[in-house]
């Protein structure tokens, strides 16, 4: 982005804006000083400590001006401008809706319980053959990551793809407003945060948020094979396009044939090609056909789609292969975890061809309230000694797994630690995987099985 000083200090209605201020342009907007590129503005938020006190630090980075609390006024910089303002993370949203007014591309908006990132990198590879696209970096999704993707365009975007994230009600009406999308996505429905909501039901109400600021003729694309949003988008009045299995979906997939690397399928609406992705999974299908009908509704033809999506580079650690030291194949998938994340990758990765052993290193999946144990212990479905011969479980609610596997495994195959004990799974586990095994890493971002994933890389 670039913009004046003084236009910051208008845009989000500073209580100094009226003064004179220096021509001072900014290029970059940042609330973490260590990241902070020279000629940015800092954005100090407030999270387990205060951004106002690394001030210092941001200005050491190159920072060219700063918003600024009323509150903290007594300690404001006097060597660069101060935008004054009553809260920080409310400027940087309005400085948000702001800059996306001012460049007015399109907004392609992305939820889900599963695939929000798949997905939106999907949707930008297929869009960027025809236009200038922004997107959502990593996983900014948030209250945050929202007005920093949006304050991340150059001047020359012509759509921008805003995966957006939530864990309770509001979250999504208040991004869905700020960003008005011409297209809105819902992967699927899945158990992410259920702690939060109790049932599926009121995950898919408080998923449905993402369509109270869709443009009147805007576009509501959704996981037709879900009941739970078919139901709810009777209630809408704008075009409806969804994709799934069943034939009744404006875009329906067949043919799916998978392997570790790619995942290849045919459609009812563009029969005579097939549709090949670099990843695995069946469940990546549907995130391919979202960004299907996302190119379709931008008038971007079925063979070019098909080009970007054969060479789409998804973001890392989702369904990724890798090698570890001793030459084992790694399936990476350890960004977070849910249980129909968790069981969809556990039947993919059972069907991959192996000469030696496969090997599933599960950690807890969080934020699933009284019901943690019970969708713990599911994956057993998922869960044979005749494909995964052998199960590492790690953290407090992978117990109720363990138990439940003691009845169709044999005791030495079953390896539970808790949570604390993850160094020590990472010395078993690496006594014992050979060359010949594969090794599923699948867990929530809060186990951190990134560490188990560096030390069989190291
Ligand atoms: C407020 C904030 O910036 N938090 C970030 C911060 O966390 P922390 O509280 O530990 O910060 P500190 O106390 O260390 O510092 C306070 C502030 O000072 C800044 N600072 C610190 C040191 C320094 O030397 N210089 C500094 O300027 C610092 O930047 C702080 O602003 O740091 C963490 C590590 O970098 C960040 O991870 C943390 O960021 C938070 C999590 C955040 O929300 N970041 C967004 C950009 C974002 O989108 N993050 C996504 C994850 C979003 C997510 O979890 N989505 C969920 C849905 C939930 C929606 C909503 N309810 C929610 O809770 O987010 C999903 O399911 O996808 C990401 O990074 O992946
Ligand atoms: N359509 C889908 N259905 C079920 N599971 C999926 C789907 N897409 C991806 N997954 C699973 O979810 C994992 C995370 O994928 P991705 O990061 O794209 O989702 P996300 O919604 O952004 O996740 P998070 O909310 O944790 O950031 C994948 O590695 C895969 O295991
Ligand atoms: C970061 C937060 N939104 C999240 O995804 N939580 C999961 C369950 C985790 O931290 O593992």
């Amino acid at each position: 982005m670039k913009m004046q000083v003084t236009e910051i200090a208008k845009a989000v209605q500073a209580s100094n804006a009226a003064q004179a201020w220096p021509d001072v342009k900014v290029t970059g907007v940042a609330f973490d000083s260590r990241k902070l590129t020279a000629g940015s503005l800092f954005v100090p938020l407030s999270g387990a400590n205060d951004g106002h006190d690394y001030i210092q630090s941001a200005i050491d980075h190159g920072a060219v001006a700063t918003l600024w609390a009323e509150d903290h006024a007594a300690q404001a910089p006097t060597t660069l401008p101060v935008i004054l303002v009553p809260d920080t993370l409310v400027a940087l949203q309005q400085l948000g809706q702001y800059y996306l007014q001012k460049i007015n591309p399109k907004v392609v908006a992305v939820t889900g319980s599963n695939g929000k990132t798949t997905t939106k990198d999907m949707v930008a590879s297929v869009l960027a053959t025809q236009f200038n696209v922004t997107k959502t970096h990593a996983n900014f999704n948030n209250q945050i990551g929202v007005p920093i993707t949006l304050l991340s365009m150059e001047p020359n975007t012509e759509v921008v793809v805003v995966e957006m994230g939530m864990d309770h009600f509001g979250e999504l009406d208040f991004l869905s407003q700020l960003v008005q999308p011409d297209v809105a996505v819902i992967t699927m429905i899945g158990e992410a945060h259920i702690e939060f909501f109790g049932t599926r039901d009121k995950i898919a109400d408080a998923k449905m948020e993402i369509v109270h600021g869709l443009k009147e003729d805007g576009t509501f694309i959704y996981n037709g094979d879900e009941p739970l949003l078919q139901e709810r988008a009777q209630t809408i009045d704008q075009r409806q396009r969804t994709f799934g299995l069943q034939e009744t979906n404006t875009l329906a997939a067949s043919a799916i044939e998978t392997s570790r690397a790619t995942t290849s399928f045919k459609t009812n609406l563009w029969p005579e090609t097939t549709f090949t992705i670099p990843m695995m999974g069946a469940y990546n299908v549907n995130n391919a056909m979202a960004a299907l009908l996302v190119a379709d509704t931008f008038h971007i033809r079925a063979n070019v789609a098909q080009q970007a999506l054969a060479k789409f580079v998804p973001t890392e650690n989702r369904t990724e292969w890798l090698t570890g030291q001793h030459g084992e194949a790694i399936l990476s998938d350890v960004y977070n975890s849910n249980p129909t994340a968790a069981k969809r990758v556990l039947a993919a990765f059972a069907a991959t061809p192996v000469t030696g052993k496969r090997i599933a290193v599960l950690g807890d999946m969080l934020e699933l309230g009284e019901q943690a144990d019970t969708l713990h212990a599911s994956l057993a479905t998922e869960l044979d000694p005749q494909t995964i011969q052998t199960v590492y479980l790690n953290g407090e609610h992978m117990r109720a797994l363990a138990k439940d596997l003691a009845t169709k495994y044999p005791a030495t195959a079953i390896h539970y630690y808790p949570t604390h004990e993850q160094p020590q799974l990472i010395n078993d586990l690496q006594q014992t995987v050979t060359a010949d095994d594969e090794v599923l890493l699948k867990g929530s971002h809060g186990i951190h099985l990134e560490n188990v994933l560096a030390a069989l890389e190291a």
